[in-house]
């Protein structure tokens, strides 16, 4: 997708994964909403964003993604504000073992609404143009992760995408959907997992890290999602991000498309 004078909608933005995405759209001459939860740190985000790209390139909207209110509030504010939407990100998750149910809000329930909301702006079928929707799952839903719920809705929001991502629900809305899974990655997210998951889980996934070669940075991720903006022939499919490099799934065909 060409960003020049599009208009993007992140979630999750006023930090880490979120923010380096939201800061790869600016770079390339997209208008951005960042919506979060962190008023103070969101606040901090966008004025850094517009001392360094411009005034009115970015807005923060408050928004709890788990709040179906608040979230169709935020789509619609960007809408007016900027004039449409081109590119939704629903980037936003939590890992919460013990409030699990939290954690399904956060991380699944949450991005089948912003899917929606996303195509109910963007679908050509109902006057929109067409647009992207790049959904934040992790490596997570593809391979077996210790923390259970979490990789539910990981594997969840890969399924979403792979069949929003179907040729025949392109030809109608025009809307590209596309999965970024990372593997571990230096941010809060994990020097906050203390107390999110069992210890023992926790030791598995540090485990992980080390078998895995460590963490990745955020510009490691970044550099996916660029991928993903860029490669406008991959429709459903999922993009892997670990230190070995990137690696596409889903564009394998199901059974069922064999002559
Ligand atoms: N850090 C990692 O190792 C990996 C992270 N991911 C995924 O990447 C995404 C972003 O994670 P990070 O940037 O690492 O985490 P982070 O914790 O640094 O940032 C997450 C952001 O989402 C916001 N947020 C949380 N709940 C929210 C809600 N209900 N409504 C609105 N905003 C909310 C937080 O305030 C925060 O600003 C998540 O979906 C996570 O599952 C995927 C693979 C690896
Ligand atoms: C296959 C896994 C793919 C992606 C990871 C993911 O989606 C989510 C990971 C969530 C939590 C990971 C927590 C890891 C915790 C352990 O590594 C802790 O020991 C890390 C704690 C601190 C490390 C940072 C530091 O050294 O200060």
């Amino acid at each position: 997708m060409q960003l020049a004078g599009k208009i993007a909608l992140v979630t999750g933005a006023a930090r880490g994964l979120g923010k380096g995405c939201a800061e790869a759209i600016l770079e390339r001459g997209a208008k951005v909403a960042l919506l979060d939860t962190d008023d103070s740190e969101g606040q901090e985000t966008v004025a850094a964003f517009t001392l360094k790209y411009g005034a009115d390139t970015c807005t923060f909207i408050l928004c709890d993604v788990t709040d179906k209110d608040q979230l169709e509030g935020a789509f619609q504010q960007v809408v007016d504000r900027f004039g449409g939407l081109d590119l939704v990100v629903n980037n936003a998750g939590i890992l919460s073992e013990f409030d699990w149910e939290k954690c399904i809000n956060v991380n699944l329930i949450s991005v089948v609404r912003g899917c929606r909301l996303g195509l109910h702006y963007m679908g050509k079928q109902n006057g929109g143009n067409g647009g992207l929707i790049i959904n934040m799952a992790s490596v997570a839903g593809i391979y077996a992760f210790p923390a259970p719920v979490y990789a539910t809705t990981k594997a969840g929001v890969v399924g979403l995408t792979r069949s929003l991502g179907m040729d025949h629900k392109f030809g109608k809305d025009g809307v590209r959907v596309n999965v970024l899974c990372p593997s571990f990655t230096m941010t809060n997210f994990i020097t906050d997992a203390k107390g999110k998951a069992s210890e023992e889980d926790l030791q598995q996934m540090q485990d992980m890290v080390e078998k895995g070669g460590g963490f990745l940075q955020i510009p490691d991720v970044v550099k996916g999602f660029v991928k993903l903006l860029d490669d406008d022939d991959k429709n459903g499919a999922a993009l892997e991000v670990t230190l070995q490099g990137l690696k596409y799934h889903g564009c394998e065909s199901g059974p069922w498309e064999h002559e």
